[in-house]
């Protein structure tokens, strides 16, 4: 069964990811010199900013050096747009780390050189550049992943249009066209990327959130992008929440 973890305040859940964080790199740096963290855009990057940068001990504690940042997904605009993720990123967490630090990580951003138009071949060009770069043989250790009010995750919509997403078996790196959540050209990461990955963690907080954890979590919603990863995943998922976001659903049985 997947795991929640609910907490009163942004700080105490940013606290909690922290050592999350720390545990993960460990198992990884275990058998491996490489952490390879994936990451989504939204609110999720503010939470980043909290546990990597102002939380001083986890940031004592990150073996930077060894610390890959990729995007599970990202919005098909310049790295200096107000849209892109590596952007977010960026400004939000990235600038804020010293310099030391800076020199240390690796952070793999989109190839937008590649962006021309949004012809087809142009777009799969940008999925298969990504997707070339990606961790090959064990995949990723970490996934840290956000939850939209629809209960799509990274760029996979739960959407009758954007099925295509969900049942990719092959590709690792899809196109993601006409977002409903803008802007609408993008790129994510697919199923078989994120069930080959080692600890996958959702942080979804505040009040708009109330009506899909019901969906997820007392409904079970099978349809729901969220709901295929907590079912193809199990153990492997934490949700990392807030008591806005949880407040509506029943059932007790994460805990
Ligand atoms: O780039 C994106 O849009 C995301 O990766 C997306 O999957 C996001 O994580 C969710 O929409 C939750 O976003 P919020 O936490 O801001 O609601």
């Amino acid at each position: 069964m997947v795991k929640v973890l609910k907490f009163p305040s942004t700080e105490l859940l940013a606290t909690k990811l922290g050592s999350y964080i720390l545990e993960k790199q460990a198992k990884a740096l275990s058998t491996k010199d490489t952490f390879n963290v994936a990451i989504s855009g939204g609110s999720l990057i503010k939470v980043l900013n909290l546990c990597l940068v102002q939380d001083k001990e986890v940031n004592s504690k990150i073996a930077w050096d060894k610390l890959n940042i990729y995007f599970c997904d990202e919005r098909i605009v310049q790295l200096d747009h107000p849209d892109s993720n590596f952007g977010a990123f960026k400004s939000i967490v990235f600038d804020k780390l010293s310099k030391e630090i800076q020199d240390k990580i690796t952070v793999y951003p989109l190839n937008t050189s590649l962006i021309k138009d949004a012809s087809a071949a142009e777009n799969e060009s940008i999925a298969t550049d990504y997707a070339s770069i990606l961790p090959k043989e064990n995949g990723f250790d970490l996934l840290l992943l956000g939850c939209g009010p629809d209960g799509h995750t990274c760029s996979l919509f739960p959407d009758e249009k954007h099925r295509y997403l969900l049942e990719e078996v092959t590709k690792t790196v899809v196109w993601c066209h006409d977002s409903p959540k803008p802007p609408p050209n993008r790129i994510t990461i697919t199923f078989p990327v994120i069930n080959n990955t080692r600890d996958i963690a959702f942080v979804a907080e505040g009040e708009s959130k109330q009506p899909i954890m019901h969906e997820i979590f007392d409904l079970k919603k099978s349809t729901l992008p969220t709901t295929m990863i907590n079912d193809a995943n199990d153990k492997k998922v934490s949700w990392f929440v807030d008591d806005a976001a949880f407040e509506k659903v029943q059932t007790n049985e994460y805990y």
